[in-house]
């Protein structure tokens, strides 16, 4: 099968054309794919990266009944869906005659126990909300890397730190907890999302004063508003040159993590392995360096690892936890999904 795959996030366009030999071309967005259209030729099928899916737990073949099932749910994650449903569009245009799937962060969080995703209000809004959990394309590409390369571990914690972040809780390659929620707004400290907050001061905000709150924790908070920058390169960088505000957003991203991780750990009863993936867990061994020191009470220690190759072990002599660092493959992920459910359609 050769697959066209289109994963929209908040800060960057991935597109990729795989098949099952791993011969693979990547782009940095639909505009340069498009660019490179013969690329296309002879794809069989199209993957798109969709954050939202509801209630679904498998891919669907987008038609027109899905696309507007899609549209429903745009509100629940601003900064995604509709670039996703656009991209939908301008592919579905272009590859009439082959099936296009959605493929979706929520579906991998479906075995989530009842407790842990349910709120504590009405019954008549639990019904309408509840805990989804996101990135788990990729929290589930981390997990089935981590079983090769460690297959004795059965309690795995992914911390996808990218645009969004969020931290994962496998049990036996499982999802049994994760820091978002309802929507990709919830958990941890991101580009320029909020993370938690106390339901109370969004009430306060509601009441007295006339932001638009929804712009303001989607686009204006987070690191953006800890210190001016979304970009955590830039982050680190100005942290190193006495910057107050720099140093304050790292503490407070740090901070945010390691009290969430702890609930996950509890979740979990203790870990085996600690995954690390996303634009940020990749790349930054400054970062890595940051939260594992905060990590050592539950046996993290790592090496000070400075390249990003997919599959590193970071973990240390005396480490009760192995540590790894494995590249974000929503893609993969998606080859993997859409090959199942086209055995299954066949
Ligand atoms: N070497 C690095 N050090 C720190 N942060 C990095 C590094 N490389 C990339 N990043 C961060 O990774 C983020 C992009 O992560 P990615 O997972 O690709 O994003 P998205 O959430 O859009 O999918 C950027 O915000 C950038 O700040
Ligand atoms: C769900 C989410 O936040 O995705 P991304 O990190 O790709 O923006
Ligand atoms: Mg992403």
């Amino acid at each position: 099968m050769r697959l066209l795959t289109v994963n929209a996030g908040s800060t960057s366009t991935k597109v990729s054309v795989l098949d099952e030999t791993g011969d693979e071309q990547s782009y940095h967005s639909l505009d340069a794919a498009i660019v490179d259209i013969n690329a296309w030729s002879g794809v069989d099928a199209v993957a798109h990266r969709v954050v939202h899916g509801g209630e679904r737990t498998e891919p669907v073949v987008i038609d027109d009944a899905v696309r507007v099932e899609l549209t429903e749910l745009a509100d629940l994650a601003p900064l995604h869906q509709m670039p996703s449903l656009e991209a939908i569009d301008v592919c579905r245009g272009r590859l009439p005659s082959v099936p296009h799937f959605a493929c979706f962060d929520t579906s991998f969080h479906a075995t989530i126990p009842v407790a842990a995703r349910t709120y504590a209000v009405p019954q008549r809004l639990r019904e309408r909300i509840r805990v989804y959990g996101f990135h788990g394309l990729s929290h589930a590409w981390a997990g089935a890397r981590v079983s090769e390369l460690a297959p004795e571990a059965e309690r795995v914690l992914v911390a996808h730190l990218g645009g969004g972040g969020s931290l994962c809780g496998l049990l036996s390659g499982r999802s049994v907890t994760t820091t978002m929620g309802f929507t990709p707004l919830d958990g941890l400290v991101m580009a320029t999302r909020s993370g938690s907050l106390d339901p109370g001061a969004l009430l306060w905000l509601a009441r007295h004063t006339d932001e638009d709150l929804d712009h303001v924790l989607e686009r204006e908070s987070g690191l953006l508003g800890l210190c001016g920058t979304a970009d955590m390169r830039e982050v680190l960088r100005r942290a190193q040159t006495d910057d107050t505000a720099a140093e304050l957003a790292l503490e407070v991203y740090v901070g945010r993590l390691v009290r969430l991780l702890g609930g996950c750990v509890a979740d979990l009863e203790g870990i085996d392995a600690l995954v690390f993936t996303g634009g940020i867990g990749e790349n930054s061994a400054p970062l890595r360096a940051l939260i594992c020191d905060r990590l050592r009470w539950l046996g993290v220690k790592i090496v000070a690892h400075r390249d990003s190759v997919d599959g590193s072990e970071l973990t240390a002599v005396g480490a009760t936890v192995r540590t790894f660092l494995v590249h974000a493959r929503e893609d993969r992920q998606m080859f993997t999904e859409v090959a199942r459910s086209l055995r299954t359609l066949a």
